[in-house]
C-alpha cells in the first residue's frame, strides 16, 4: 500500500461543502495533509453547495471549522491563511441541469486538461447519479477525473444498484471511490499486518483454535444534529452494512495474493458471499435491535432517542444492534462472529475480540480463562493478548489472567492521522485499495436485506435500553445462548 509521500497537484471539488461532514472531517483532513507538506500549494479545494456564498464567505466558514475541529497544537496562522487561499466556492444545485453551473465551470476555464480532478459527493446518496450526470453534461468529467461516493451507498440493495448503475454511466469502476472511513483507520489496516506478517497468529487463525469473534463499535454520542438522516437509516444501515462488515472481512478473509486492490477486494468479497444467509424466520434469533431511553453517559444526563428526535416524534428505528453472523467456509467452520454497534453506550470503543478455544484438559486447580486477543481499533489503539499466568507468591500454582499489552501510541510515538486524511490522499493518487468495489457493497446489502425486510414486515418495538448501558438485555441473551459473554462482561 502507498506511503504518505508528496502527491501531484489536484482540484478537489466537494459537493456538500457546507455540510457537517465537510466541516468536521474533510476540511480538517485536507488542512493536516497541507500542514505535513503533502499537498502542493497549487492544489485547489472547491466547495459546492446550493447556498449562495462568495469565496470569502465560504473561506470564513472553513476558517471557523478548522479552529473548531483541528487540535489547537496543529493550528498555525500562516498555514491556515495559505490553506484558505487554496479554497474556492461554487454555488450550484448539483442535481439540477439548469442550475448555476457556470459558477463551477468558470473555475476550470484555464485548467490544464490532465490536472487531477476529484469530485467528492458528500450529499444525500439519492443525488449521486444526477450530480454525476450533470458533471458529465457540463464537460467537467475529464480523463483524470474521479468520483468519491460517501456512504451509505443507497438505502437497500435495489437503491444501491440503481446508484451504482447511474454513476457507472459517467465514471468507469476504476474511477469510482466508495468510501468507508473505517478502512482508513490505521488500526483497521493493521489487521492486515497482524494477520499476514505474523506467522504466530496466522497459524492459529481458524476454527481449530478460535472459539468466536466479537466486533464492537460503541459510541457514547446520540444522533447529534443528524436525527433526520439517522431515523431513516438506523444502526444496521449506518454501521453494520458498511463499517463492521468491512472489519469482519479483514478478520475473516483468506490471505490475498498481494496487496493489489483487486486481490484484496476479491478476498473480502468471498467473505461477504460466504456469510450464512439470514432468512426471515432466523432474524429474531440472530439479530437484536434496541433504542435508547433517557439515561446517564459518564456524568451527563442525556435524553432518550425520541426526545432527541424532537417533540412528539415516534420511531422504531434501532440505535443499537447485535447480530450473530457465521462465515460458511472451511476456515471458519461454526465460529460465530458477533457484531454489535450502538449509540449512547458507556464508552467510545471499537474493537475486535478473538477468543481462543479452551485447553482440552487442565492440570491446575484454578479455572482457566481462554486466551483472548483484543485488537483495539480506537481509542487507545493497540493489541492485548490475555494469557494465564502464575500468580507470583509462595501459595503454589495459583493462576490468573495477565495481559501482554502493546499500545501503538507508546510503540510508535506518532500522531495517528484521521482516517479521512489517508483516504482523501488515496483518491488523488488513484489508489482504490482501501475503497469498496461495487460488488462488495452489493454483497453487503444482500446479506443485511433479509433483516431489514423482516423488521419492515414485523415492525415491533426495538428493545429498550437505558442510555449509558451496554444495550438491551436481549443482546446478552443472544450471545449467552451459545455459551458466550460480551467482552465487557468478562472482566
Ligand atoms: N456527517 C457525518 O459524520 C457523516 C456523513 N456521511 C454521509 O455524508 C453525506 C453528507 O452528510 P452530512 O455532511 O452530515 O450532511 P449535511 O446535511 O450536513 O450536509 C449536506 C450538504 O449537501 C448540500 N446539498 C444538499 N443538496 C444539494 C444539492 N442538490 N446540490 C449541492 N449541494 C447540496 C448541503 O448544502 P446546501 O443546503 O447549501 O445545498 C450541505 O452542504 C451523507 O451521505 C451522509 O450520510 C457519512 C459518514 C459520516
Ligand atoms: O459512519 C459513521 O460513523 C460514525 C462513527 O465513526 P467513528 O470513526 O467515530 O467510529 C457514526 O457516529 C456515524 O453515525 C456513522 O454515520
Amino acid at each position: 500500500m502507498p506511503s504518505m509521500s508528496a502527491i501531484d497537484t489536484f482540484d478537489y471539488v466537494v459537493f456538500g461543502a457546507t455540510g457537517d461532514l465537510t466541516m468536521r472531517k474533510l476540511l480538517p483532513a485536507l488542512y493536516h495533509r497541507f500542514r505535513d507538506k503533502q499537498i502542493p500549494e497549487t492544489a485547489r479545494v472547491i466547495g459546492a453547495a446550493r447556498s449562495v456564498l462568495s469565496d470569502d464567505e465560504y473561506r470564513d466558514r472553513a476558517d471557523k471549522a478548522l479552529r473548531r475541529f483541528v487540535k489547537p497544537d496543529a493550528l498555525d496562522e500562516d498555514l491556515i491563511h495559505r490553506f484558505l487561499g487554496m479554497i474556492f466556492y461554487a454555488s450550484v444545485n448539483g442535481a439540477e441541469a439548469d442550475s448555476t453551473w457556470e459558477n463551477m465551470t468558470r473555475l476550470f476555464d484555464d485548467s490544464v486538461a490532465d490536472k487531477i480532478r476529484v469530485f467528492y459527493l458528500a450529499t444525500s446518496p439519492e443525488l449521486y447519479g444526477r450530480i454525476c450526470g450533470n458533471l458529465a453534461a457540463k464537460g467537467l468529467v475529464t480523463e483524470s477525473a474521479r468520483v468519491v461516493l460517501e456512504k451509505p451507498i443507497g438505502h437497500d440493495l435495489d437503491s444501491a444498484r440503481a446508484i451504482n448503475d447511474e454513476v457507472g454511466q459517467y465514471f468507469v469502476e476504476t474511477k469510482i471511490f466508495r468510501i468507508d472511513h473505517y478502512l482508513g483507520k490505521e488500526t483497521v489496516q493493521n489487521l492486515i499486518a497482524l494477520r499476514f506478517a505474523n506467522p504466530v497468529f496466522a497459524r492459529l487463525w481458524n476454527a481449530d483454535a478460535i472459539d468466536h469473534v466479537q466486533i464492537t463499535a460503541a459510541e457514547t454520542v446520540g444522533v447529534e444534529g443528524r436525527g433526520d438522516y439517522y431515523d431513516h437509516s438506523g444502526a444496521l444501515r449506518d454501521m453494520i452494512q458498511n463499517h463492521l462488515l468491512q472489519v469482519l472481512c479483514l478478520v475473516a478473509m483468506e490471505p490475498p495474493g498481494s496487496l493489489d486492490a483487486d486481490n484484496l477486494r476479491n478476498e473480502k468479497l468471498k467473505v461477504l458471499r460466504a456469510l450464512k444467509p439470514i432468512n426471515a424466520a432466523d432474524v429474531q434469533h440472530v439479530a437484536v435491535r434496541g433504542q435508547y431511553g433517557r439515561g446517564m453517559v459518564g456524568k451527563e444526563i442525556v435524553p432518550a432517542y425520541l426526545e432527541e428526535l424532537g417533540e412528539g416524534r415516534q420511531s422504531d428505528t434501532e440505535t443499537f444492534i447485535a447480530i450473530k453472523a457465521e462465515v460458511h467456509s472451511w476456515r471458519w467452520g461454526n465460529v460465530p462472529f458477533y457484531l454489535r454497534s450502538g449509540k449512547r453506550l458507556p464508552n467510545k470503543v471499537s474493537e475486535v475480540v478473538v477468543q481462543f478455544r479452551e485447553t482440552p484438559w487442565s492440570i491446575f486447580n484454578t479455572k482457566l480463562e481462554p486466551n483472548r486477543l483484543i485488537i483495539r481499533l480506537q481509542p487507545e489503539e493497540g493489541i492485548q493478548l490475555s494469557i494465564m499466568s502464575k500468580d507470583p507468591g509462595p501459595d503454589g500454582m495459583v493462576l490468573r489472567p495477565a495481559n501482554i499489552d502493546i499500545s501503538f501510541e507508546k510503540a510508535f510515538a506518532t500522531r495517528y492521522p484521521d482516517a479521512y486524511e489517508r483516504l482523501l490522499m488515496d483518491t488523488v493518487r488513484g489508489d482504490p485499495v482501501l475503497f469498496m468495489r461495487r460488488d462488495e457493497v452489493e454483497a453487503a446489502w444482500t446479506w443485511v436485506e433479509p433483516i431489514l425486510k423482516a423488521w419492515k414486515e414485523h415492525p415491533g418495538t426495538p428493545h429498550h435500553y437505558t442510555a449509558g448501558s451496554w444495550g438491551p438485555d436481549a443482546a446478552r441473551t443472544l450471545i449467552q445462548e451459545t455459551g458466550h459473554v460480551w467482552h465487557e462482561d468478562m472482566k
